[in-house]
């Protein structure tokens, strides 16, 4: 049986040179690593919207526009994923961590120090290009 492909939305959100990460709960799938906010892209939504309402529930923040970045689809063997990645440069409100997670900005020279589920590698690489 082919594996279901779960298509998911993610921020790259830019403040000053600096972008938002955000520690995954040790219950979720690829739990404990650091992520880029976002979430499952539901059905008859688009990647922005979303993008918006994830961030809006995650990090308390309201986005204004968004940029494709990058697609990345990936086989963790238990879960495929796409990971349709947004570069997010407009928002409004001030990030906090909505669910309890851990959240910090981080110079994106300073981004590969952290651990990220092995599908990010790409993403860091995009957005150092
Ligand atoms: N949000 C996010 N997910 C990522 C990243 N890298 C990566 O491989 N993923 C994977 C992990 C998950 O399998 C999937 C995203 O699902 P998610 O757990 O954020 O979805 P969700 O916010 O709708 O949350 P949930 O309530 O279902 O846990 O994508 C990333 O940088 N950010
Ligand atoms: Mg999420």
């Amino acid at each position: 049986m082919s594996k279901k492909q779960v298509n998911v939305a993610v921020g790259v959100v830019e403040h000053h040179n600096q972008i938002l990460i955000c520690k995954r709960s040790a219950e979720q799938h690829q739990g404990g690593l650091w992520e880029f906010p976002g979430g499952k892209i539901e059905q008859d939504e688009s990647v922005f919207d979303a993008l918006k309402r994830e961030l809006k529930e995650e990090v308390d923040i309201t986005i204004q526009s968004a940029t494709p970045l990058i697609t990345i689809d990936h086989d963790y063997g238990d879960k495929c994923v796409s990971l349709k990645v947004l570069l997010v440069q407009d928002f409004i409100g001030e990030a906090k961590g909505l669910e309890g997670q851990p959240l910090c900005w981080v110079d994106k020279q300073q981004l590969s120090t952290y651990e990220f589920p092995e599908a990010n590698k790409q993403i860091i690489a995009a957005i150092l290009k």
